[in-house]
C-alpha cells in the first residue's frame, strides 16, 4: 500500500528503501491546519542524502536519522539518496507546508513572473502569422517565392538580402499585412509546438490539382486540428490544366477529397475557404492573400502593441555573425522592442543594440507579428526558444542564473537517478549471487531487448548538440543500441563525467577544440571521444556499438594429428592411458583446444583442451609436423583409440557488422 501511493506519485520511484508500516501519525499531521505550517525555505531537490537533507533543514543527522526510523524507514545511512517523495513526506512530519506543484519553478518557466499582467486597454489588431504546409513537391516553396518577391521588404529595396525566416507581404487589394514564415519543416516549430506555443494563426494547405491529397497532406490536416489553427486550402498548379472544364472538374474533385478527409470547406456550409492558385503564373494568388485578411479578421486577431507591456516573442533562427556577433531573429509575440530593451532568452540576455529587417536595414521598433533581427545577445540564443523582456539587467542576470540553476538540479537529479538505478542493480545482482541453487537457470536466461550502450553527447552549441542526438539515437540493432542518456552545450563537466561513470558512457564531444587536459585524462576513467565532422562521429559511434556486439567465434583448423598407439601406465595404483599420436599437419601446441574424430561420419567423441603434451617423457610447449607425441586429455578422458584423428584448432573472431 505504502509502495504503491508512493509510486503513484509524479516522479517513478526506481529505488525505494525498505520501509516498514506507516504509522497513522502520518496522515494524522496531513490534517494539521495550514495556518500552523511552514514555509519551506529552500527548493524542494528531486534527489537528496540524508545528509544534505538534515544540513538544510537545520538539524543533527543523527536525530533526523533516528526520526525517520521512528517513521517507519530502516536499513538508512546518511549517505542514501532520499527520492523527492519521501523528502516531501518528511518534510510534512516537520511541519512544512509544502509548495503548491502547479506554482512550483521549472526551467520553463522560471521566466513567467517577468511577464506583465494582461492588459486588454493595449490591446491592437496585429498581422496575422500564417504558416504554408502540404506534400512534398506540392508547391510550397513556389508559393513562398512568390510571396517574397512582392514582399514589403523585397518592394523597398528591389530584393532581399538575408533569410530571416520570415517576412511579409501587404495584401494588394486591402493594404494590409501578413506574416509568412518561410521555414515550416523546421524542427523548431516542432519544438515551439511540443512546449504549446502556437506561434501561428493560419495554416495554408497547399493541394497539387493534379494529386489531390497525399499522406502528407492528411499529416498536414491532422495538425491543423490538433493545434487548432484555422485553414485556408490552396489547390495549386491550375495552370497545368488550361482547359476550363477539366480544370473545374479537377478542382471539384479535390475538393470532395478535402471534404472526405473532415474539412468542411464553404461548398459544405462550413468556414474553410478554398482558392485555386497557380503560384507560377500568380493566377488568383491576390485572391490567396485577401482570403488570409478576411480570416484574419473573422479571427480578431490581436496582441498588446505598447511600449508598457513586456515585450515578448520567440526565436525563429540564430547565427554568429563576424562583424556583429549574436544574432538572432524574433517574431514579437506581444509588446514592442526596441533598442536598449533588456531581453531574456533561454540560458542567455541581451541589451537590444540593433533591430534589423531582411535587407539589414537599421529599425528603431518592432511590433507584434513583425519578425526582426535583434543584435546584442551575451551568448546565441537557441532557435525555438521563448524571449520575455525585463525591466534592467540586473534583473535579467538574476532569472538566467534562477534558470541555470534550476537546469542544475535537474541535471543532478538525473545523476543520482542513474546512482540509484545502478544500486538496485547490483543489490539486485547481489542477491541473485546469493541464491545458489537458481545460479545454473539464471545463467541460461537471455536478458530480454538489446542491450543499451551509453552515450552522452557534448557540442559547441545547442542546435549541432539535438542534431548528433537525432542522427545516433536510431544507431543499433536487436542486440544493441544506442541511447542518449544526456546531451547538451558546452565542455563536459564533473556532473557529466560523472553520470558517464555510473551509466558506463562514453562522451561524444562535438566541435569542443581544447579540451582541457583534466577533462580528457579524465580520473573517473571516461572515455571521451572528439569530433569534428558528424559522420566521423555516427562512424565513431557505429564502431562503439559494434565492438558491444556477442563475439562470434569460428574454429579454424591450424594442425591435424592421428592416434597411432595407446599406452598404459600405472601410477599410483591406477592405470593411466596416454595416446600415442604423430602430427600429420601444422603444428601442435600444449595450449591447443582439440576434436578427436572417428571414422569416415567424422563423429566428434572429444572436444576440449589437453592435459599434457610430451616428448619422450619431457613434458613440451609444441610438436611439429612429422613427430610423435604423447598426449593426455583434460578431465582424464581416454575413450579414443587408435585410429582416431584429432583436429586442432583455433578460435577466430569473426568481425561483426551492425
Ligand atoms: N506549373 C506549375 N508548377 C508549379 C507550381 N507550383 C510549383 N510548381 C512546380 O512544382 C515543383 C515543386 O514545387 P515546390 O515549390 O518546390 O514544391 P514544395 O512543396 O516546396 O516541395 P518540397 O520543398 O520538396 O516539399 C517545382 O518544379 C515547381 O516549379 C504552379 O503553380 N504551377
Amino acid at each position: 500500500m505504502w509502495r504503491s501511493i508512493l509510486c503513484c506519485h509524479r516522479t517513478t520511484i526506481r529505488t525505494i528503501p525498505k520501509v516498514g508500516r506507516v504509522p497513522v501519525r502520518w496522515y494524522a499531521k496531513k490534517l494539521k491546519k495550514v495556518a500552523q505550517l511552514k514555509p519551506v525555505p529552500f527548493i524542494i531537490p528531486n534527489y537528496i542524502s540524508v545528509s544534505k537533507l538534515a544540513n538544510l533543514l537545520n538539524c543533527r543527522m543523527e536525530s533526523l536519522l533516528q526520526d525517520l526510523k521512528k517513521l517507519g524507514f530502516s536499513n538508512l545511512s546518511q549517505g542514501y539518496i532520499l527520492s523527492r517523495e519521501y523528502v516531501e513526506l518528511i518534510l510534512q512530519e516537520y511541519d512544512y507546508r509544502l509548495p503548491d506543484s502547479s506554482k512550483e519553478l521549472t526551467p520553463d518557466n522560471v521566466y513567467d513572473a517577468l511577464r506583465t499582467p494582461a492588459n486588454p486597454r493595449f490591446l491592437q489588431k496585429r498581422p496575422p502569422v500564417v504558416t504554408i504546409m502540404g506534400h512534398v513537391d506540392h508547391g510550397k516553396t513556389t508559393i513562398i517565392d512568390y510571396l517574397r518577391k512582392s514582399s514589403v521588404v523585397a518592394q523597398e529595396h528591389g530584393g532581399i538580402t538575408q533569410h530571416i525566416g520570415s517576412f511579409q507581404v501587404i495584401t494588394p487589394v486591402s493594404k494590409k499585412k501578413i506574416t509568412f514564415l518561410d521555414t515550416p519543416g523546421h524542427p523548431v516549430f516542432l519544438k515551439m509546438r511540443q512546449r504549446g506555443a502556437n506561434i501561428t494563426d493560419i495554416i495554408v494547405l497547399v493541394v497539387s490539382i493534379e494529386d489531390s491529397i497525399m499522406p502528407q497532406t492528411v499529416e498536414a490536416i491532422k495538425h491543423a486540428k490538433n493545434s487548432g489553427n484555422e485553414l485556408i486550402v490552396a489547390i495549386t498548379k491550375i495552370d497545368r490544366i488550361s482547359q476550363p472544364k477539366q480544370r473545374e472538374k479537377a478542382i471539384e474533385k479535390v475538393t470532395n477529397d478535402l471534404i472526405s478527409n473532415g474539412i468542411t470547406v464553404e461548398k459544405v456550409g462550413g468556414d474553410v475557404q478554398v482558392i485555386p492558385i497557380s503560384a507560377k503564373t500568380g493566377e488568383n494568388m491576390d485572391l490567396l492573400e485577401e482570403a488570409i485578411i478576411l480570416l484574419a479578421d473573422v479571427m480578431d486577431i490581436k496582441a498588446e502593441n505598447s511600449l508598457k507591456t513586456m515585450a515578448e516573442g520567440w526565436i525563429l533562427e540564430s547565427r554568429v555573425s563576424k562583424s556583429v556577433g549574436n544574432v538572432a531573429t524574433v517574431l514579437v509575440k506581444k509588446g514592442v522592442l526596441q533598442k536598449g530593451k533588456i531581453l531574456v532568452c533561454g540560458n542567455t540576455y541581451g541589451k537590444v543594440k540593433n533591430i534589423r529587417n531582411e535587407a539589414g536595414d537599421q529599425l528603431s521598433k518592432a511590433f507584434p507579428s513583425d519578425a526582426v533581427e535583434v543584435l546584442g545577445w551575451k551568448q546565441l540564443p537557441v532557435a525555438g526558444d521563448q524571449v520575455i523582456e525585463a525591466k534592467n539587467e540586473a534583473t535579467a542576470k538574476k532569472f538566467v542564473s534562477k534558470r541555470l540553476a534550476l537546469l542544475e538540479i535537474e541535471k543532478e537529479g538525473l545523476t543520482v537517478e542513474k546512482l540509484n538505478e545502478q544500486r538496485a542493480i547490483e543489490a539486485s545482482k547481489k542477491e541473485q549471487e546469493s541464491e545458489g541453487e537458481n545460479e545454473d537457470i539464471d545463467e541460461d536466461k537471455e536478458p530480454s531487448g538489446p542491450k543499451n550502450i551509453c552515450f552522452i553527447v557534448k557540442a559547441d552549441v545547442s542546435g549541432s548538440a539535438e542534431a548528433i542526438v537525432e542522427s545516433i539515437a536510431h544507431l543499433g540493432n536487436d542486440e544493441v543500441k544506442c541511447k542518449v542518456v544526456s546531451s547538451s552545450v558546452g565542455i563536459p563537466n564533473e556532473n557529466d563525467l560523472k553520470l558517464a561513470q555510473i551509466t558506463n558512457a562514453t562522451i561524444l564531444c562535438f566541435n569542443l577544440n581544447g579540451l582541457p587536459n583534466d577533462v580528457i585524462n579524465n580520473k573517473l576513467g571516461v572515455d571521451i571521444k572528439q569530433y569534428n565532422v558528424v559522420y566521423k562521429l555516427i562512424e565513431g559511434v557505429t564502431e562503439i556499438l559494434t565492438d558491444n556486439l556477442t563475439p562470434i567465434f569460428e574454429k579454424k583448423q591450424i594442425a591435424t594429428v592421428d592416434i597411432r598407439e595407446i599406452f598404459e601406465f600405472q601410477l599410483k595404483k591406477k592405470m593411466i592411458k596416454i595416446a600415442g599420436c604423430r602430427v600429420t599437419n601444422g603444428k601442435l601446441n600444449r595450449n591447443s583446444v582439440v576434436q578427436i574424430q572417428r571414422g569416415p561420419t567424422k563423429e566428434i567423441i572429444y572436444d576440449g583442451p589437453l592435459s599434457s603434451l610430451k616428448q619422450g617423457k619431457e613434458d613440451v610447449m609444441e610438436i611439429t609436423k612429422g613427430n610423435e607425441c604423447g598426449i593426455t586429455f583434460d578431465r582424464n578422458f581416454e575413450g579414443y583409440q587408435v585410429g582416431d584423428k584429432i583436429m586442432v584448432y583455433e578460435e577466430v573472431k569473426v568481425p561483426r557488422y551492425l
